[in-house]
Parts: structure tokens; C-alpha cells; sequence
């Protein structure tokens, strides 16, 4: 074994159906006395459902979350939080209520309670994101790691199978770079392939029936196990691509990381063997990028870049915004290998190494 640093982040989750209604004693525990509600605008009635159940805690709902935190929704929720005079965001949605949560955080140090209804894995990473001019840049800060997460299987029973399935590849694909990643170390691993594989189980499950409380708890599970991957060792080219698309030509998140994941592990498998096959051990399978396009065909998400509104035109554009910075891949990032794979994900096409 080689020799490895491990970091272990400072979080105290609640896991459990029901789990939703210790949200209180959580803010008393922690102190709070004047907490705002963040959440989307389609997810008010869940906000307001927590706000009820914070009762004079619960200072105000900001309900503008919206995907890849544009930096006016961020100064927009900052102004919010000091206008209410708020002393924690408590966050109920997916990864972009919570990145909004941590837009205010990474300004004033606001304690964060994430009450994730998604499976996009935020919760668990110190890792923010905002989008500016049509980039999107990232980070880590201590400060914006939730101090607090309550996973409720129940809150997210509503969530449609099909972004259920494209959310919980995206936390499938923090754990697959957290494999290969140059500062991953075993227990990192043993938390991606365990994440994986949860996950792997419960979107087949969730697909026949979405009421399924089980699956949906080990899908939960699967993502608190991805998320925390990703949140302690880094990520690599599939997570720098898919920001590029998201940020600079507004893609949907979720379906673009479905998308790209299986070609990216295709460009990086020959360079990556040990992580390839503990991803495929994982699902099921004997090579990687094919048990991951599998597992998206035949549980009905999108294949093709083209389908989720990528133009061809835009590809060239696309594939030097992503070669411009350097960034860790066990494969050197080439721009003309770089542009295929683009394509086969923007065709829709089985991955090809
Ligand atoms: N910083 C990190 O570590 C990290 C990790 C993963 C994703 N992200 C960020 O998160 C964002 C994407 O998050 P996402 O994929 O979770 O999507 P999202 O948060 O945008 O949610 C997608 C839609 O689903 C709705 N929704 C969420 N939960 C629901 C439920 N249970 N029932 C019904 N509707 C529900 C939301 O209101 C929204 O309309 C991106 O901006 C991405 O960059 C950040
Ligand atoms: O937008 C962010 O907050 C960063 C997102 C991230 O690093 C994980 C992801 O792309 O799913």
C-alpha cells in the first residue's frame, strides 16, 4: 500500500425516513436562532413545509435557487441573509439549492444545514461553484462543507425517476474520479466502490417503482458515499468537461454527467485499470465505461449531448474551454482525443477506448 493522507471533514449527519422532523433540535444543538430556508422555486411547498416545522426559528424562504449558482442569484440570497439577519441557510433541494447555500456561506460563514432531496452528493464537499460571464469556476472552503446534513429517504420519493436516475450517475461519477484521482487512498476507494454499487442497485429499482422507500434510502446512501469521494480526494477530466458545458452553454447537470461519464472512463480506462475495475465490480459488469452506459440505457436517461441541447457548432468551443486549464487526469488531456470523445457524446454513441 502506498503511503496516503486522509482528511476527515467535521459533519454530523441524520439518516433515516422521518429524519426531517429532528430538523429543529438540530438548530437548537446548534445554536441557531434565525434561520433562512433556501430552495428552488418549484420546491416551495417543501421549504414551507420546513419553515412550518422550524416554527420561530425560521426567519424567511428565499426560493430562487436555480442551476450552476449564476453570481447575481448568489449576491441576491447574500442580500437576503443579511436582511433577515440570518444565523444559519438551511437548504431543502438538490445540488443547486445547496450551492446557493454555499454562495452565502462562502461570504459570511453562515452554517449550513442541507436537507438533500436529490442525489447530486453537494452535502458532502467543501467544493462551491459559481457562474460568471458564462464560466463556471470552482473551489474548496472548509467553510462551505454543511455543518449539518438530514437524509430523508421520504423527501425524495417525489423525485422523478428520470432526473433520479441522471442524479444518481452524477454521484456515481464523483466516486468513479475519486478512484483514479492522484490524491485517492483506500478508504476513499472503499467508499466509492460501496457508493457505487448502492447506487448501481437502487435507480434500477427506483425505476420500476419510484415509491420504493428502500431504494430510495439506498440511493441516498450510495450518494452520501459518492459525495463524500468527491468532497476528500479530487476530480478530474469528466468533472472539469462537464462544468465546461454547464457553465459556458447552460446544460442540464445531471443528464450531461450521464452522458459524458461513460466516454470519459473510456478515454481514461487504459490509464486507469485499477479504478476501471473496481467500477465495474461495482456494477455488475467486466469493463467500466460500458457497464455505465448500460446502466443509463436501460434505465431511459438521455445518451446524446445533441438531445439536451448542445449544438454541434458548439463543440469546438466546448473542447478549448476545457483544454485551457490543467487540471489532475491519469490520461493527458489531448485535444484532438478530447474532441472525439466530445463528439461520440454529442452522437450518442456507445463509448469506444
Ligand atoms: N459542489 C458540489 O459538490 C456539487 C456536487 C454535485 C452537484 N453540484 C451542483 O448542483 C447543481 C445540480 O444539482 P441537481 O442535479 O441536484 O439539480 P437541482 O438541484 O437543480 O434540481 C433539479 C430540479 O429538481 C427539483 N427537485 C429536487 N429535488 C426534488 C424532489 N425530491 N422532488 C421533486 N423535484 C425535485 C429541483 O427543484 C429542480 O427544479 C449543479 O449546479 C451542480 O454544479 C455541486
Ligand atoms: O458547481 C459546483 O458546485 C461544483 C460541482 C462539482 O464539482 C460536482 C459536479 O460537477 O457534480
Amino acid at each position: 500500500m502506498h503511503a496516503f493522507t486522509f482528511e476527515s471533514q467535521p459533519q454530523r449527519v441524520l439518516f433515516g425516513a422521518g429524519t426531517l422532523h429532528k430538523t429543529a433540535a438540530e438548530l437548537d444543538a446548534m445554536g441557531v436562532r434565525n434561520a433562512i430556508v433556501l430552495c428552488t422555486p418549484h420546491q416551495r411547498p417543501q421549504a414551507e413545509q420546513v419553515a412550518g416545522l422550524l416554527g420561530h426559528r425560521a426567519a424567511g424562504i428565499f426560493d430562487a435557487a436555480v442551476m450552476h449558482v449564476p453570481i447575481e442569484t448568489a449576491r441576491a440570497a447574500r442580500r437576503f441573509a443579511a436582511q433577515y439577519g440570518a444565523d444559519c441557510a438551511v437548504a431543502i433541494g438538490g445540488g443547486s439549492t445547496i450551492g446557493l447555500g454555499k454562495a452565502i456561506a462562502f461570504d459570511s460563514g453562515l452554517p449550513i444545514l442541507a436537507i438533500p432531496t436529490t442525489y447530486a452528493g453537494s452535502e458532502m464537499t467543501p467544493i462551491y461553484g459559481f457562474t460568471e460571464d458564462g464560466i463556471k469556476r470552482t473551489g474548496r472552503d472548509p467553510r462551505v462543507l454543511p455543518r449539518t446534513v438530514v437524509y430523508d429517504p421520504l423527501l425524495s420519493l417525489g423525485l422523478p425517476v428520470g432526473l433520479s436516475v441522471v442524479s444518481g450517475i452524477n454521484a456515481i461519477a464523483h466516486a468513479a474520479e475519486g478512484l483514479y484521482a492522484p490524491n485517492g487512498n483506500p478508504v476513499a476507494s472503499l467508499l466509492a466502490e460501496e457508493g457505487i454499487a448502492a447506487l448501481g442497485r437502487a435507480l434500477p429499482a427506483i425505476r420500476r417503482a419510484p415509491g420504493d422507500l428502500q431504494a430510495r434510502a439506498d440511493a441516498l446512501y450510495g450518494t452520501w458515499l459518492c459525495g463524500k469521494v468527491l468532497g476528500s480526494v479530487g476530480m478530474g477530466l469528466h468533472h472539469k468537461l462537464c462544468h465546461t458545458l454547464g457553465g459556458s452553454f447552460n446544460l442540464p447537470h445531471a443528464e450531461t454527467h450521464t452522458i459524458v461519464l461513460p466516454h470519459v472512463l473510456a478515454y481514461n480506462a487504459a490509464a486507469a485499470d485499477g479504478a476501471m475495475q473496481r467500477i465495474a465490480r461495482a456494477l455488475g459488469g467486466t469493463d467500466a465505461a460500458q457497464a455505465v452506459f448500460a446502466l443509463a440505457r436501460d434505465n431511459g436517461a438521455p445518451l446524446a449531448l445533441k438531445d439536451i441541447g448542445l449544438r454541434a457548432e458548439d463543440l469546438d468551443r466546448a473542447c478549448a474551454i476545457a483544454v485551457e486549464n490543467e487540471y489532475p487526469n491519469p490520461r493527458p488531456v489531448e485535444a484532438r482525443a478530447l474532441r472525439q470523445l466530445l463528439q461520440n457524446a454529442y452522437d450518442g454513441v456507445a463509448p469506444t477506448t
